[in-house]
């Protein structure tokens, strides 16, 4: 039998290109939280967690999922049979409420290793995949038009993004309208143009806001409002599309969204979902009541993004495409062999496991607890 023998967890912190400015907080960095679960034959897998503006997007947080693993998970799994991942979550998930990022980043590590031992891709393990590429839509959020219009067309001359998803909700209703006016007028047909309010509306500026967006070509308003009813009064309204996202938050939240019909999309998050299995409940439910689907992000690094794109790979119906980009907004390539975004698509990697290896000296060069170390070390000496 194949056992847990150890499990570490890093916090790697990296740069991003740019400023990105969401309704809630405009992140300067990214932390992605490591973890590394080795088992008894040698082999090894690896998982992720990242929030968006430390706690400013949710309850967990880097540090939180570190601290998290390290105390109450990993006793749970030492010494456990590494094979029988269904039976490991379910230990954690009787012992452990919530903490659903955490729990995604584990369950991503046990698939990877069994992956790797298995010589089959994690697709494969969750049922087996239904694409080999995902259509990858950008998230233009400098603060400026000016700029998102040129960041735009560099995207569409590179042919890395056709699809925009502009984050709005900090500036007036008025205002943010006429800046994705502007943006949509600048692109015309060569690029589709959504937004991203991540809560920022009252109702009642939400059924301006969006009469407005349609009227100036924009087909698809994500989290408008925080109110589940108000979500669901919105999308009965509504003559383009109204999705849910911070609303979304597991197989539970879904069947009540799909029950009430407050959506017309779903983005679904692998760590928003609690895992890779759990964010195929979450797509079930939504194709069974006629929901439509896109593959989100909590602005993960290559392990959070791959783990993403193996799970959106065996949804039946992807309408929306995805927005599988974190890796793209962060300025250092922590993997041997980089992720290939080519022809406004993201390549899932083929190999066993994720089907990517990081790259150790980078890692190190920018894991949290070996900065420390030097800078003890430099002022100690
Ligand atoms: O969707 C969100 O709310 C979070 C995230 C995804 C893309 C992006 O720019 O921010
Ligand atoms: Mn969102």
């Amino acid at each position: 039998m194949v056992t847990i023998d150890s499990i570490e967890t890093l916090l790697v912190d990296l740069p991003t290109i740019r400023p990105h400015q969401l309704s809630m907080t405009t992140m300067k960095g990214q932390t992605l939280m490591i973890v590394r679960i080795t088992c008894s034959d040698g082999s090894v897998g690896i998982g992720e967690g990242t929030t968006i503006g430390g706690l400013a997007y949710g309850a967990e947080s880097p540090e939180s999922m570190k601290l998290n693993i390290d105390t109450y998970f990993t006793p749970l799994l030492v010494g456990q049979n590494a094979d029988q991942v269904l039976v490991l979550m379910q230990r954690l998930n009787q012992a452990i409420r919530d903490n659903r990022f955490a729990k995604s980043a584990v369950e991503t590590a046990l698939y990877d290793a069994l992956g790797k031992r298995l010589k089959l891709s994690v697709a494969d393990l969750l049922g087996g995949s239904l694409r080999s590429s995902l259509p990858v839509a950008w998230t233009l959020a400098s603060g400026d038009t000016a700029k998102d219009i040129d960041e735009a067309e560099q995207m569409l001359a590179t042919r890395r993004h056709q699809i925009f998803k502009l984050k709005i909700g900090t500036r007036s209703v008025a205002e943010d309208v006429a800046h994705v006016a502007a943006i949509k007028k600048a692109l015309g047909d060569r690029g589709q143009v959504r937004v991203d309010v991540n809560m920022a509306w009252s109702e009642l500026e939400a059924i301006n806001g969006v009469a407005g967006l349609a009227d100036v070509g924009c087909e698809l308003v994500e989290q408008p409002v925080a109110c589940p009813q108000a979500l669901r009064r919105l999308t009965q309204q509504s003559s383009i599309a109204i999705m849910a996202d911070e609303s979304l938050v597991g197989p539970q939240s879904a069947f009540d969204l799909a029950k009430n019909k407050a959506a017309d999309v779903f983005a679904i998050k692998i760590e928003q979902s609690g895992g890779m299995r759990a964010a195929q409940k979450v797509a079930a439910i939504a194709e069974a009541a006629n929901i439509e689907l896109y593959g989100g992000t909590m602005l993960e690094g290559a392990i959070g993004t791959i783990a993403s794109a193996h799970a959106f790979s065996t949804f039946q119906a992807l309408e929306w495409g995805t927005e599988l980009f974190g890796p793209l907004l962060i300025t250092e390539e922590i993997l041997e062999t980089p992720l290939r975004y080519e022809n406004f698509e993201l390549q899932i990697p083929q190999g066993p496991g994720l089907g990517i290896t990081l790259d150790e000296e980078r890692i190190q060069f920018f894991n949290r607890a070996q900065r420390k170390k030097s800078v003890s070390l430099a002022t100690s000496a």
